[in-house]
């Protein structure tokens, strides 16, 4: 018969990483759902109140930061990136949990899917309701994220993402919806489900990441300013020379449908090119977008990049973490399709 100490050893080590958001969140009344405060419940709190944690791993938490994620800055990313990377290189943690607001977790997720050297589990997780709120989700994406944390079968699969009951790719999943539950979805589906405590998996991510991805956090100091312009019926070039004018080393063109640009912005891009900024091409589409070279606009002339199927906010995580490593547009080009 197996003493408590010895099925304790057999449980994985998970440490979770607090960052705030609404599954740290805080309302006035059982009955406000959505009027409240993120970041306002400390980790032990969280840990605290999920005492099942303890019957998947043994847990243990540090406190981050304490921020709603629509506030994240690049240096909190490096921050997160570095604590991440020192607790995946040491031999007694197994897993890693991260909560977060759910506002930019999926720019988090991608960020960390692309600079983090492990195979061991990374899971970023949120909820749309504060705890204290009737239903509140975060008690089981929580319960959900440390269960697939410590689970040997995320190994490899890079960093991921657990919201309701669906075990999403951090690089494809998008905050689809705000209010509702469901509001994480991926344009190529879910990897798969974590139910009662067992994840069961359905795909793999065909994307280069973590182990197989170029980028280390351990070789970046700073990330370089990478900005986003939104793009409309009678949009003007104000926005895209402002933001070039404060420095931006890329702009993301949050563009119409295939990424298109109008022809009163077409100038302004062609001229900021010439200047050193790279300019890149994305969607704004709610579904998902699919970005194609020389569709809508001649890029080869141009010497423009595509965002493929990235959205905007996680063309511009990849834009930074790229040009850590080259201005080269090649380069870049090359790395848009590869990650
Ligand atoms: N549901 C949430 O977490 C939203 C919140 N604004 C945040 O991102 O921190």
């Amino acid at each position: 018969k197996e003493t408590p100490t010895q099925t304790e050893q057999k449980l994985a080590n998970v440490v979770i990483l607090a960052t705030g958001g609404t599954i740290a969140g805080a309302g006035a009344s059982a009955a406000n759902s959505a009027t409240y405060q993120a970041a306002k419940v400390g980790i032990e709190q969280l840990i605290a109140g999920v005492p099942e944690l303890s019957q998947l791993a043994n847990v243990r938490g540090e406190q981050v930061m304490q921020i709603a994620s629509e506030s994240i800055t690049n240096d909190n990313l490096l921050q997160l990136g570095r604590r991440v990377a020192e607790l995946a290189d040491s031999s007694d943690v197994d897993g890693i949990v991260i909560t977060h607001g759910t506002d930019t977790l999926e720019e988090t997720a991608y960020f960390l899917n692309l600079v983090e050297k492990t195979d061991k589990p990374i899971i970023v997780v949120g909820s749309m309701r504060p705890g204290t709120a009737m239903s509140a989700d975060g008690m089981l994406n929580l319960y959900n994220a440390v269960a697939v944390a410590s689970s040997k079968d995320a190994r490899g699969k890079g960093v991921l993402v657990t919201m309701n009951d669906e075990i999403q790719s951090g690089r494809d999943v998008s905050k689809m919806i705000n209010i509702k539950t469901e509001a994480f979805k991926s344009a190529w589906g879910p990897l798969g489900m974590v139910v009662e405590g067992k994840s069961y998996w359905f795909r793999l991510p065909a994307k280069r990441h973590t182990m197989d991805s170029e980028f280390d956090i351990k070789n970046i100091k700073s990330l370089p300013a990478v900005e986003i312009a939104y793009s409309y019926g009678n949009v003007s070039d104000t926005a895209y020379k402002a933001l070039a004018q404060s420095g931006a080393k890329a702009i993301i063109h949050a563009g119409t449908g295939n990424g298109s640009v109008s022809s009163r912005v077409v100038p302004a891009l062609q001229a900021l090119r010439k200047d050193g900024v790279q300019i890149i091409r994305s969607s704004h589409v709610n579904a998902g977008g699919f970005v194609l070279r020389n569709a809508e606009q001649p890029d080869d002339k141009y010497d423009w990049v595509v965002a493929h199927d990235l959205n905007p906010q996680k063309a511009r995580i990849l834009a930074m973490v790229a040009l850590t490593k080259t201005n080269d547009s090649k380069e870049l080009q090359r790395m848009f399709w590869e990650y």
